[in-house]
């Protein structure tokens, strides 16, 4: 009997130092990078299902989106509700952008909030030279594919609920973004339908001196 007793392997049961080891490096498995594309980076499924419904209750709550407005903006100290996002990247995915945007402060004092109907999207664009570099992007309810650019060298992405999209780079000044307006998206030998979509983007101001 005792002889079993030691037989339990107590770090399967309840797990060691070890596991958390792993865990904080799967978190680092699930950021994509595409060599092609400098200063992109997505962090699959980064923003927990829990946190997903709180900030679009807090959408809802501050109508954003009323008299069927599709964009809001807030511009200096971001309300509470987005502004967690800047402490949440800088503990717990500091790699989703480089040492000197991620260490700036405030990171961001920017947010835009789009909504899109199924079928929607938005024109492949590069964002206004006015917004410094690092750039973040929230996707919430539905999936999409965004359209990476440049030149005749297109790169799609597909951007689920709870994912984060980094711009930094090459990424954010040489490459275009853009949705296409379609009620579906084929992505790897795939058709996904669309939904409402709910983006969340964060940006700095450059401070003119
Ligand atoms: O909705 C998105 O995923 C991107 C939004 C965007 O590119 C922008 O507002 O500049
Ligand atoms: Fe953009």
């Amino acid at each position: 009997m005792g002889n079993e007793e030691h037989d339990i392997d107590w770090d399967e049961l309840f797990g060691s130092d070890n596991d958390e080891e792993e865990e904080k490096n799967d978190i680092k498995i699930n950021i994509e990078s595409w060599s092609c594309i400098p200063g992109l980076l997505l962090a699959r499924a980064a923003i927990s299902h829990q946190d997903q419904m709180t900030l679009l209750q807090a959408i809802a709550d501050h109508r954003y989106f009323h008299d069927n407005a599709d964009q809001a903006m807030c511009f200096g100290a971001l309300p509470a509700h987005f502004s967690w996002l800047e402490t949440w990247v800088k503990t717990k995915y500091p790699e989703l952008f480089p040492q000197d945007i991620v260490n700036r402060t405030p990171l961001f004092d920017q947010a835009i909030i789009n909504l899109y109907h199924k079928g929607k999207g938005i024109k492949s664009h590069i964002d206004l030279l006015r917004f410094d570099d690092g750039i973040l992007v929230v996707s919430l309810l539905s999936s999409c594919v965004m359209i990476m650019q440049k030149e005749d060298h297109k790169v799609p992405l597909l951007l689920r609920p709870g994912d984060v999209l980094t711009l930094s780079g090459e990424a954010r000044y040489e490459w275009e973004h853009g949705i296409e307006e379609q009620m579906r998206d084929y992505i790897d030998g795939e058709w996904i339908e669309r939904g409402t979509r709910v983006s969340i983007t964060l940006r700095k101001l450059l401070t003119t001196s």
